[in-house]
């Protein structure tokens, strides 16, 4: 029987969330420590354990057929491969950073300059768009550290709080790009796995729909029932049921879960009452 192979990273920042993310799409994993390659108990699927760096190229060749992976990761080493869902977690920018004593005038500051990165590719096409000529430090972890050890003026790494930069005095001039983890495909994939991907995907997107969304129930007076349920957006309509009291009701409906702090205040305003807000866990439209 066909088996679908994804590259999952091996450990690091990647792992755990692609794994969970399998695991909610109802895909459980026999996971022996240290196995570079696992199957599903449940679903016709092989887990290859992988450094994200390789991965591209095994995507290339067909060695697998799906992968996990920053995009970033894609841009620099992947750019033909195709993204076939965007996943959410592990957002993040690649970013160039100066020194913090150094005043930024604009691009034009990194002519004939040192850069250090583990992103080659990125920097020099970005650079190369804006007419700059840089000299490219290629190291592949800790570049931070780099223009205080007088190895590099500038560096281009990946960036999310800031913190890193601010430890090392540096200060973000310009974002290049800004990633997070998508699920990519091989240009070898076959027919059959193709037809196992598309039912992962399905599965995959009821996890993702879930997780942005919420499931709201509050209480309403009756003549207030029309101006709340406007206010809802809902799947199709709110459900509008009956309360024992007389003249209330109890409205349910599932919303964007950043749009229902928008909308709290207003709700309140217009008479609901008992507002509960609940997790969904898999949402099919
Ligand atoms: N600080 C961060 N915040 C959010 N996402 C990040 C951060 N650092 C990295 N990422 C994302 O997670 C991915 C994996 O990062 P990680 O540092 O674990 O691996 P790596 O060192 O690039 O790769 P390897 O598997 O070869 O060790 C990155 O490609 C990026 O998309
Ligand atoms: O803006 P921040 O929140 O500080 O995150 C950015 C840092 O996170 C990543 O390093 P990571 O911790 O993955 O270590 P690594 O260099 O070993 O990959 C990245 O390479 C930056 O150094
Ligand atoms: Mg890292």
């Amino acid at each position: 029987m066909t088996k679908i192979r994804i590259a999952v990273q091996k450990s690091g920042r990647l792992n755990q969330e692609s794994l969970s993310l399998l695991k909610n799409a109802g895909v459980s994993i026999e996971n022996g420590k240290d196995q570079l390659k696992a199957s599903a108990r449940n679903f016709p699927l092989e887990v290859f354990y992988l450094r994200n760096g390789d991965i591209p190229q095994y995507l290339r060749d067909g060695v697998v057929d799906i992968a996990i992976l920053g995009e970033n990761t894609l841009i620099e080493k992947g750019q033909e491969l195709k993204i076939v869902e965007r996943l959410g977690f592990s957002k993040c920018k690649v970013s160039l950073a100066i020194p913090k004593r150094i005043k930024y005038k604009g691009i034009q500051d990194f002519q004939g300059k040192k850069i250090a990165t583990s992103y080659p590719n990125t920097v020099k096409n970005y650079l190369a768009e804006k007419g700059i000529e840089a000299d490219l430090h290629i190291i592949n972890g800790s570049v931070e550290i780099a223009p205080n050890i007088g190895l590099a003026d500038a560096i281009c790494d990946i960036v999310s709080s800031g913190s890193t930069l601010f430890k090392n005095n540096l200060k973000e001039v310009e974002v290049m790009l800004s990633s997070e983890a998508v699920m990519t495909v091989s240009p070898k994939i076959t027919e059959e796995a193709q037809q196992i991907l598309d039912k992962l995907q399905f599965r995959i997107q009821s996890v993702l729909k879930g997780q942005r969304s919420k499931y709201v129930l509050l209480n309403a007076p009756n003549e207030k029932l029309d101006q709340i349920i406007s206010l809802l957006p809902g799947m199709k309509s709110p459900t509008v049921l009956p309360l024992a009291e007389e003249g209330w009701s109890s409205v349910h409906s599932v919303m964007d879960k950043n749009t229902f702090w928008d909308v709290i205040d207003e709700l309140k305003l217009a008479g609901a009452e008992g507002i509960l807000v609940c997790p969904i866990e898999k949402m099919v439209l």
